[in-house]
């Protein structure tokens, strides 16, 4: 599958931002949670929704052209936000993460967005991204010839796991040398990631990112280095380390006026 190639007198490749919006985050919603039907990317951390954080860190990359947000059909709670006019959104979210990333894409392309042009697809719960991890990702693949992905050396010791009698036991231990976390942003030109979506739904391939896609279509990302902050909020313990990382951002900031 060869990338769309720049044609001669054609316009330059733009960066468009697609965030992935419509989940439920039923793993991080607890019981005691204060509001237990708000999903987790509107959940307030750090005193904003958590998408903001992540539409910040999108705002301060001037290379990417617009960033569209996909919401659930029926999503009652993005335009509770604050700031909710100025982004611009579709409900067009999927059953899956996958789905709605397909959706997105479409929508991309219905705003004018170009088949070769480049696409970061962010998860709306990884709010810790910064403009710096953003512009290093589209450094590191504006001019390779598949894209690639923030992601995280595994730090710790890896654990093969086996249900045993009396619970959870380890198996093996596993070689993490060659071991990473994907992150996002996945950045990939959108007519490449429509192509191998389609493709790896026909063939029933699993796909929990656009990554794996694109490895199903035969092509190897670039790793690129993301950090342990850019991590996904996913369970409620997730959400003070989201805070505290944040708000150490916000002193610094502030010790600096
Ligand atoms: N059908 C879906 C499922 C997930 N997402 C988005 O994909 C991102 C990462 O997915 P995940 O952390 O799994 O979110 P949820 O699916 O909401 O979480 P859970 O599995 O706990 O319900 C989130 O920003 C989520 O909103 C989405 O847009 N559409
Ligand atoms: C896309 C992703 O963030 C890469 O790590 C992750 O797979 C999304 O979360 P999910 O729980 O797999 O939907």
């Amino acid at each position: 599958m060869k990338a769309p190639q720049q044609q001669q007198g054609q316009a330059p490749a733009r960066f468009w931002a697609l965030i992935p919006c419509a989940g439920v985050g039923a793993r991080a919603i607890t019981a005691g949670s204060a509001a237990p039907e708000l999903p987790k990317q509107y959940q307030p951390v750090a005193g904003s929704p958590m998408v903001m954080h992540t539409l910040t860190a999108f705002a301060g990359v001037p290379r990417v052209h617009h960033s569209l947000v996909v919401i659930a059909a029926g999503d009652s709670f993005w335009q509770q936000l604050p700031a909710a006019d100025h982004y611009g959104t579709e409900a067009c979210g999927g059953s899956t993460r996958a789905e709605t990333v397909g959706n997105g894409l479409k929508a991309l392309l219905d705003r004018g967005a170009q088949p070769q042009d480049w696409v970061l697809v962010h998860d709306a719960a990884r709010c810790l991204v910064t403009s710096g991890q953003i512009n290093a990702l589209i450094d590191a693949c504006e001019h390779d010839a598949v894209g690639g992905l923030l992601a995280h050396q595994l730090p710790d010791t890896l654990k093969m796991a086996t249900m045993g009698v009396d619970g959870v036991r380890v198996a093996a231990t596993v070689d993490r040398s060659d071991k990473w976390l994907a992150q996002t942003p996945q950045m990939f030109r959108i007519a490449v990631l429509m192509d191998a979506l389609a493709k790896a739904g026909a063939a029933g391939v699993a796909v929990t990112d656009e990554a794996s896609a694109m490895e199903a279509a035969g092509l190897q990302p670039k790793l690129v280095a993301g950090g342990a902050q850019n991590f996904k909020v996913t369970y409620p313990d997730d959400f003070a380390l989201a805070a505290a990382v944040l708000l150490q951002r916000q002193a610094v900031v502030q010790a600096r006026h």
